[in-house]
């Protein structure tokens, strides 16, 4: 089986030109296939504030009305999608900016209501993931950009946590692919102590997970991310690393820097 990494990245890298740069040229210089997922929570907040659209979050997801789905659909289907497709272009990639909507690569589900009204946000059924689109797009070495959004197959846009979409996308292209799924941020992994980045855990498993839990070691977006890593790993992902966005180069050989999901 050829080697594929799906590779994730946050809204605090792309919201730091820098950052973003130093990490584009790393996936540009990738030599085998890659799919880039990107979110962009961040961003979203940030213009909706200017828009007075406010930004609502419960259990880490986006409440998503009308006006908001119309903010991310512009935010991550537009702006933050195009912006990475231009540099990687100017890197000699030959990137390809994509929705869950386009080639009905991620069909779902509105969120049925129960506590809570989420709006338009989707949820993923694996199996209807269209892992054969986007291998053909592979295959013709074109590198797809996924933005956070899916759709319902009656004409509406849904917001998606972009953990989730790499997630799923990973597990999809498992049939065809050794994937290596590569959560990219701004810290060197999972850490013991979130202010001491020398405090790297270099493997979880469920055990390990559930006492640094207990331990109160983890907390916010760290969560969905790890509850993430294990549901790819448990649908028959190969690896799942958390790491620096930084390191991403290295994390692309078998000398990983980082944090490894086991079961
Ligand atoms: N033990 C921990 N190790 C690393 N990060 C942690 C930990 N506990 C909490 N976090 C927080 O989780 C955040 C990562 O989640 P998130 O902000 O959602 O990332 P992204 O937007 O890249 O998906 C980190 O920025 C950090 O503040
Ligand atoms: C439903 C839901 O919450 N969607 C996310 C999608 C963006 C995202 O996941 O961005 P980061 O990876 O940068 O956090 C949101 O709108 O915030």
């Amino acid at each position: 089986m050829n080697k594929l990494f799906v590779i994730k990245v946050g809204g605090n890298i792309i919201d730091d030109e820098a950052k973003l740069k130093v990490f584009l040229t790393s996936v540009a210089s990738v030599k085998s296939h890659k799919i880039v997922v990107h979110g962009g929570g961040k961003i979203a907040t940030e213009i909706g504030n200017k828009l007075n659209i406010e930004s609502k979050y419960i259990n880490g997801r986006r409440i998503t009305d009308d006006d908001t789905i119309d903010l991310v659909t512009m935010v991550y289907g537009g702006l933050i999608n195009k912006k990475i497709v231009a540099q990687l272009q100017s890197l000699n990639c030959n990137a390809i900016g994509l929705t869950g909507a386009d080639a009905n690569i991620i069909p779902a589900k509105k969120r049925a209501v129960k506590d809570v009204d989420f709006g338009w946000v989707g949820d993923i059924d694996n199996s209807k993931v269209k892992s054969e689109n986007l291998k053909a797009l592979l295959e013709s070495n074109f590198t797809p950009i996924l933005a956070p959004l899916t759709h319902d197959e009656q004409g509406h846009i849904l917001n998606t946590n972009a953990d989730t979409i790499a997630s799923s996308i990973a597990v999809a292209l498992s049939t065809y692919y050794d994937v290596r799924l590569i959560y990219c941020f701004e810290k060197k992994g999972v850490l013991e102590n979130v202010e001491d980045d020398n405090s790297v855990i270099n493997l979880i498993n469920k055990e390990k997970y559930r006492q640094l839990l207990e331990e109160q070691k983890l907390f916010a977006g760290i969560l969905p991310k790890i509850d993430n890593a294990f549901a790819a790993i448990d649908a028959g992902v190969h690896e799942v690393l958390i790491g620096d966005a930084n390191d991403l180069i290295q994390n692309t050989t078998n000398n990983t820097i980082g944090t490894l999901i086991t079961q």
